[in-house]
C-alpha cells in the first residue's frame, strides 16, 4: 500500500493519564475524530508492549472506521505488529534512520525536533513531518525552555518552503493560543505550520468531540491570518498616510469625548506622570498591577499599556493575564520594553511577552527595538542601551528597522528618539516634532505609550494612525511646553508638558505635524 496523504491539521496525541476520567481513551479518541481530529498517535509510556499492542489494535479499530491515520509514538514493532500508518519517534528514541529501515517507505514517520539543526537533520533523514516543540509550557512535559511562536518560527525557517516536509507545533496548544500560534510563527520564507498537536486539550477536555471543533476553526483561522500576510492582502484595507494625518483632529476629538479607559502595567518611576499623561490628553487611567483583576479589567477598559520599567516577579505575571485577556476582549496592546537590552532578565520578559500574547503596538527607543529585532530574527544592528537609555546616534536606517519588526511581528512598531519612526510593515513614517527636554525628563516614552493606547481605542481598525497620533500629540505639547517663557528647566518643563498635552487643539495635529513618509 503506499503512503497515505496526511492532513496534519488537528493531530491528537494521547496520554491515558491525562484522559478526562468520565470516559474511556477509545471514546476520546472517537468524539475527538467527529470533532475534526484529521490525525492520532498514540502515545503510552507506561504501557508493556503487550498491553500497547493491545491497546493501539482497539484504537486502530476506531480510527480506520473514520479512515484517520493512527502513528505510534516510539515503538516500531507495536507499528508494525498492527499495520498502523506510521510511527513517531523522539530525539531521544530509535533514530530517524532506523525507524525508516524498519517501517519501510511507505509508513508515515515522524520526529520530535527542537532546533532548526535537528529539523534540518530530519529532511536528511527521511522524516515526513516534524513535531515541533515545546511551544509553551503543558503539563505532560516540563522543558527547561519552551520555544514560543519565535522558537517555532525558526525552526520553520530552516525548512526550504517548496520541501514536502510537512510540520506541526506541540506543548501547551489550546484554544486560545492556537491562532496566535498559527499566524505568529510564519516563517519569512513563507512556512505556514499544517497543523498543531494536541494532548490534554483534547484527552483532558470535557467534552472531546466540542474542544476538536474550536481547535481546528481556531487552526483554520490562524492558517488563514498567516497566509493572508504573506499574500500582502492584509495591505489592501490600509488607508493612505496623507488620509491618516487628515484624521488626527477627529481622533483626538473623538479621543476627548470618548474618554477611553486604559489599564496601565507602568512602572514605579512613571506610575504618576504616566496617568496624569493619560488624564491631560483626554483619556482615562487605571494603575492596576495585580493579575487577579486583569481579567475584569479587560472587560471594561478599551486598551492596554504593558511596561517592563521596574519589573517584579508580580507585574510580569500582571501583564501575562492582561495580554491574553486583552486580546481575547479585542482590545489593543501597547508594549514598553523599557530597558529591554540593559539585563537578561527583561531581554527573556520581552521574548515571554512576544510569545504570550498578541501584541498591537510596540514602542520603544532604539536600544529597545534593536533588542526586539534581534530576538525576533530580523537583521539589525545592535543598539547598546545604558539602563533604560539608548546610546549613540540610532540605527543608520531606522526606517528599515521599525518596518522590518513591524512586518515581521504584524504589529505596529513606533521608535521614539530625536526623530519618531512608526511602521506597520506597510506604511512608514518619520515624525520630526518634539522639543530636547522630553529627552531630559524620566518618562516622556512611557507617556507616549500611554498616548498610543487611548487613541488605539478610538482607532481599533487602524493601530497605525494610533501610533503616529499619539507621538504626534506628546510631541507637539513638548514644543509647546519648551517654548514657554515660565519653562526653565526639566523640572518646569515636566508641569508645562502636562498642561500643553490638555491644552493641545484638534487643528494644532493638522497644523503643526511635521511627519514624512519614509
Ligand atoms: N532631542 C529631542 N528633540 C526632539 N524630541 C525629542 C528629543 N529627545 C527626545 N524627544 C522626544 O521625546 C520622546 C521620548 O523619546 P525617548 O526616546 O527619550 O524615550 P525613552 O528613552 O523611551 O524615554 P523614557 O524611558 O524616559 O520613558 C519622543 O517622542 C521624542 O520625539
Ligand atoms: C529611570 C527608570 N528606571 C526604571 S523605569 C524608569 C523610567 C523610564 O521608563
Amino acid at each position: 500500500m503506499s503512503k497515505p496523504i496526511v492532513d496534519y491539521s488537528l493531530y491528537l496525541v494521547t496520554d491515558s493519564g491525562l484522559n478526562h476520567p468520565s470516559r474511556t481513551l477509545l471514546q476520546s479518541v472517537e468524539d475527538s475524530i467527529r470533532g475534526g481530529v484529521t490525525l492520532v498517535q498514540l502515545r503510552e509510556k507506561e504501557l508493556d508492549t503487550e498491553a500497547f499492542t493491545a491497546l493501539a489494535r482497539q484504537v486502530h479499530a476506531v480510527t480506520k472506521k473514520y479512515n484517520v491515520p493512527l502513528l505510534i509514538n516510539d515503538n516500531i514493532d507495536v507499528a508494525l505488529a498492527i499495520d498502523a500508518e506510521g510511527a513517531h519517534v523522539g530525539q531521544d528514541d530509535i533514530t530517524c534512520v532506523e525507524a525508516r529501515r524498519l517501517l519501510g517507505p511507505n509508513k508515515i514517520l515522524g520526529i520530535s525536533t527542537g532546533t532548526p539543526q535537528e529539523a534540518q537533520k530530519a529532511l536528511a533523514d527521511g522524516a515526513d513531518y516534524i513535531g515541533i516543540g515545546t511551544c509553551f509550557m503543558t503539563q505532560t512535559k516540563t522543558p527547561k525552555r519552551t520555544l514560543g511562536p519565535i522558537g517555532v518560527r525558526a525552526i520553520l525557517e530552516a525548512i526550504p518552503a517548496d520541501h514536502p516536509m510537512r510540520t506541526v507545533v506541540i506543548g501547551g496548544i489550546k484554544h486560545d493560543n492556537t491562532r496566535r500560534t498559527v499566524s505568529h510563527s510564519a516563517g519569512a520564507n513563507g512556512r505556514v505550520l499544517d497543523g498543531i498537536a494536541v494532548v490534554t486539550g483534547i484527552v483532558g477536555a470535557v467534552d472531546a468531540k466540542v474542544a476538536s471543533e474550536q481547535l481546528l476553526s481556531e487552526f483554520k483561522a490562524g492558517y488563514e491570518s498567516a497566509s493572508h500576510y504573506f499574500k500582502g492582502e492584509n495591505s489592501a484595507a490600509r488607508a493612505s498616510i496623507e488620509d491618516v494625518l487628515k484624521s488626527f483632529p477627529q481622533l483626538l476629538s473623538t479621543l476627548r469625548e470618548k474618554s477611553p479607559l486604559t489599564h496601565h502595567i507602568s512602572n514605579y518611576v512613571v506610575m504618576n506622570d504616566t496617568a496624569n499623561a493619560t488624564l491631560a490628553l483626554g483619556g482615562s487611567p487605571i494603575m492596576a498591577p495585580s493579575a487577579d483583576e486583569a481579567e475584569d479589567l479587560s472587560k471594561v477598559v478599551s486598551s492596554v499599556v504593558l511596561n517592563i520599567g521596574t519589573l517584579t516577579q508580580s507585574f510580569v505575571e500582571c501583564m501575562l493575564a492582561a495580554g491574553k485577556h486583552a486580546n481575547a476582549q479585542g482590545k489593543a496592546v501597547v508594549f514598553d520594553p523599557v530597558g529591554a537590552g540593559a539585563t537578561k532578565l527583561r531581554e527573556t520578559t520581552t521574548s515571554n511577552i512576544l510569545n504570550a500574547m498578541h501584541v498591537d503596538i510596540i514602542k520603544g527607543n532604539p536600544g529597545e527595538i534593536s533588542t526586539i529585532a534581534n530576538l525576533t530574527g530580523c537583521t539589525a544592528e545592535s543598539i547598546a542601551m545604558r539602563g533604560v537609555d539608548s546610546l549613540g546616534d540610532g540605527f543608520s536606517n531606522p526606517a528599515a528597522v521599525v518596518q522590518a519588526v513591524a512586518k515581521r511581528e504584524n504589529c505596529v512598531v513606533a521608535m521614539t528618539g530625536k526623530v519618531d519612526y512608526v511602521s506597520d510593515g506597510v506604511r512608514t513614517v518619520a515624525i520630526n516634532n518634539g522639543h530636547p527636554y522630553q529627552g531630559r525628563i524620566t518618562g516622556s516614552g512611557c507617556m507616549i505609550a500611554s498616548a498610543i493606547a487611548s487613541f488605539a481605542a478610538i482607532s481599533p481598525n487602524d493601530h497605525f494612525a494610533a501610533a503616529v497620533a499619539g507621538i504626534l500629540a506628546l510631541n507637539l505639547a513638548g514644543e509647546h511646553a519648551g517654548a514657554r517663557d515660565d519653562v526653565r528647566g526639566p523640572g518646569t518643563f515636566r508641569a508645562a508638558f502636562i498642561d500643553e498635552m490638555a491644552n493641545l487643539t484638534p487643528e494644532q495635529m493638522l497644523t503643526e505635524a511635521r511627519i514624512k513618509t519614509v
